[in-house]
Order: structure tokens, then sequence, then C-alpha cells
């Protein structure tokens, strides 16, 4: 395909290209078992069952006395202390009549008991008694064995993200380690003879590569493995070196940025083609970010993203993290949310303009949303103040403020 061909053709829609990128992506199949200290935010690659049951003995959930609920009923009569139970020590007889058991949170509940009196409900004697104050149900304050789990019971579903909870409970299920699917490895390629790194001397005419560090962030949050290609310049031989090199280190996907339009030195497009990349689409009704590429080399995805600041961010926070969500196995669907207009809009033509935005959270509900004033895809200042992508839909009509509008939340 050369550049003429390239250019102008088959700009297809948003949800055209989220089904052509995200869609059809197959989650990636080989696992790994990692202590269960690394694995927050790891999808687990099958159902964790447990390896025991907690509580694994009937247990106190009160400081206070283990007694035979009949025992507590008025008129109330001394009951004789025979022993303690707490944490991590049972008492191992049994409790009969006119009997009781220090108590601890935690314990054990010995034999023979079948309430816990809390201890602000009995008071001692000087004879080493004591006497309920009140009554107390058979079953109360004691937690049953296997109240939380039983051992064989599934813990957490296959394909769940570990969060902190779900952390605990694999620990708490008797398990150091968890295996969990592979992270997608994705590299990031910046393309431009302009771009020097940030804290590198600067020329006149070069501006610094920061979309590499946006797009990574976006990227491993979403449990990509990440690997910086760093900087090509605007060499087709430079810039297909690192594609090969992407496709040998069996990268799941190459995320180019730049070098994505029709100037005369935007040569990823021809690159990819040189190098057999098959070229899905090349171009979205979309504002910022019309120029995004996509294809695969193989099994190796490609995402060439425009170079613009905010074109890039907002192209991978709409494909790339879906993607690498897909190939890690978790749900990654783009969320709109509804907000209320904090601002009248004017009609929009034919591409979906990702706005940024600010939500006034505080006042409702529903969140206000505030577009900037400045909308140029080259504002990182601006991209980085927003919480939010002001969705306005190819051909909306003009809008008022007050009116509802959906969004996309920036975290
Ligand atoms: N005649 C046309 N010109 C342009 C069109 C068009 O349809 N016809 N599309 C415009 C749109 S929309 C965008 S977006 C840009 C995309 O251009 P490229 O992807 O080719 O990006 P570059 O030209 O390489 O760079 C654009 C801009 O972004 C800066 N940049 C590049 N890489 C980085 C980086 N890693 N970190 C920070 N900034 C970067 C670069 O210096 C340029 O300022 O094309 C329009 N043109
Ligand atoms: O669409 Mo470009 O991505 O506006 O700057």
């Amino acid at each position: 395909m050369d550049r003429a061909e390239r250019s102008g053709r088959d700009v297809i829609s948003v949800e055209e290209a989220f089904a052509r990128i995200v869609g059809r992506a197959e989650p990636l199949a080989e696992t790994e078992t990692v202590p269960l200290r690394q694995a927050f935010g790891r999808v687990l690659a099958r159902d964790l069952v447990a390896n025991r049951t907690q509580p694994g003995f009937p247990a106190s959930a009160m400081d206070g006395y283990a007694v035979r609920a009949a025992d507590c009923a008025a008129p109330f009569r001394d009951l004789r202390v025979i022993g303690e139970s707490a944490a991590g020590r049972s008492f191992d007889g049994t409790i009969a009549a006119g009997e009781c058991v220090r108590i601890f949170t935690g314990a054990p509940v010995p034999k023979g008991a079948d309430a816990i009196l809390i201890q602000e409900n009995a008071e001692r004697t000087e004879t080493g008694t004591i006497r309920p104050t009140s009554a107390v149900d058979t079953g109360r304050h004691i937690r049953r064995a296997g109240a939380d789990f039983a051992s064989g019971d599934v813990l957490v579903s296959g394909a769940s993200r570990f969060s902190a909870g779900r952390i605990a409970l694999a620990a708490s299920g008797g398990h150091p380690s968890v295996e969990v699917v592979r992270r997608p490895r994705v590299a990031i390629l910046a393309t431009g003879d302009e771009l020097v790194l940030p804290g590198e001397p600067i020329g006149p005419s070069q501006i610094v590569a920061s979309n590499t560090f946006g797009i990574a962030a976006i990227a491993e949050r979403a449990g990509a493995e990440l690997f910086d290609y760093g900087i090509a310049r605007d060499d087709e031989g430079a810039i297909g070196a690192l594609v090969d090199r992407a496709a040998a280190e069996d990268i799941d996907i190459l995320v180019t940025i730049g070098g994505a339009s029709v100037g005369d030195h935007d040569l990823v497009g021809e690159v990819f083609a040189s190098r057999g990349v098959a070229l899905d689409f090349w171009k979205v009704a979309m504002r910022p970010g019309k120029p995004l590429m996509a294809g695969r080399l193989g099994a190796m995805h490609v995402l060439g993203l425009p170079g613009n600041p905010a074109s890039s961010m907002v192209t991978a926070t709409l494909f790339l993290k879906p993607l690498v969500q897909a190939l890690g196995g978790v749900p990654n669907p783009i969320v709109y949310r509804e907000g209320v207009l904090g601002a009248e809009m004017a009609a929009n033509d034919e591409r979906a303009d990702y706005i940024r935005a600010t939500l006034d959270e505080a006042s409702a509900v529903t969140p206000i949303v505030n577009p900037f004033g400045r909308q140029d895809s080259s504002l990182l200042s601006v991209f980085a103040a927003a919480d939010a992508l002001l969705l306005r839909p190819p051909h909306a009509p003009a809008a008022q403020r007050g009116d509802l509008c959906r969004y996309i939340a920036l975290s």
C-alpha cells in the first residue's frame, strides 16, 4: 500500500476500530506461578480453591465467657470459671452445667458451651465465679466452623483480577503462591528526529519524547509487562530494525508513537508494510487520534499511535488499554458514564470528539462535565488536568448547558 493509497481511504468508526482491535484479541494461554505478594493486579488463571476451612473451629467473636445459654437465664446464678481459651491456646475440657470458661476473641469455643457471654454482661465475684447480668441466646457471638469458607470452596474465580481483598482471601485459604495469566508484553517505540529524552540536552527545534511515559503508565496499569524501545530516528531502517526486534522478542503488542500521518517523514506505515505487517486500518473517525494504525505481524498486535500527545493518550486509553486487558484475560469494555454538560457545545462533524474535561462531582449524583476551552491535541497540560473525556458523537447536534452527556473517566 503506498502513501497515496493509505491516505484518505477507509476512515472507520471508533466502534469498528474497537471491534477490530479488541474484539478479535485472544486471551494469552500461558500462565505463571507468582508469590502471593506479587499477585496484586494479576489475573487468576483458574479457580482458586480453599485448602482449608475458615474458621477451622467454632470461634468466639468477643471477649467474655463461653457458657451454656441455659445457665444464663434469669434468675441469674453464679457460674464457676473452670479454665481459659485464648487465640492459639484452646481449653480442651468440656463445660458442664453451672460452669463456664474465660474466652477471648478468636479463641476456640470449648465443648459443652453454646454461647458467649460478653464480659460487660458478667460480674466477677471474689470466689472465682461470675454472675451473668443479662440473658444470652444460644449461638450468640459464636462463629461457626467454616462461616467464612470451607475447604474445597472456590475462593476466587478464574479470570478475576487480584484485589487486596482477594489476595488476603487467598492467603487465608492457604495459598502462598498463585497461578496467574502471563502479563502481555508491550513494547513502546517513539519515532521522530525531533525527540530527546527528558533531561537530555535539547536543541532549538527539538521536543521531549513525553508520550512513552504516559502510554507506558496506561499499559502497565492495564497489566502489561513493558519494554521501552526508546526513540528511533525518522529512518526506515532504524524503525524497521525495532519492528524486527519486537517480533524476535515475542512482544504481544508493539506500540509505535508518531510518524502515523501523511507527511514526508511519516514512515511508520511504510515500514510496517515492508516488514509484512498486515495493516487492518489506518484512520479512525475521531478527534484527537485520527491517524491511528492497527494491524498484526503474525501473532503480534501492532498499534501505530499518532504523535500528538493528547492524540496518543486518547487512543491508548480507548484501544491500547482494553487490548492489554483482553490479552491478559480481564473484562475490557470502555465504560461511558452519564454526566451533565457544564457548557454549551456546537454541533459536531463526522468525527467522534473526545474532549478533555473536568468533573464537578460535589453537587449532584450525576457529575457536571466541564470541557476545557483549549482542545489542541498538542496540549499535555490540558490532558493532565482532565478528569474525563467528554464524548461528542459524530454528527451530534448542538447541546446546551444542563443537557445529559456521556464521558469516560480518566484515572
Ligand atoms: N496534511 C495532514 N496533516 C496532518 C494530518 C492530516 O490528516 N493531514 N493529521 C494530523 C493529525 S490529526 C495528527 S494527530 C498528527 C499525527 O501525526 P504523526 O502521528 O505523524 O506524528 P508526528 O508528525 O510524528 O508528530 C506530531 C506531533 O507530535 C509530537 N510527537 C511525536 N512523538 C512524540 C512523543 N513521543 N512525545 C511527545 N511528542 C511527540 C511531534 O513532535 C509533533 O509535534 O498529524 C497531523 N497532520
Ligand atoms: O486527530 Mo489529531 O489526533 O487531532 O491531533
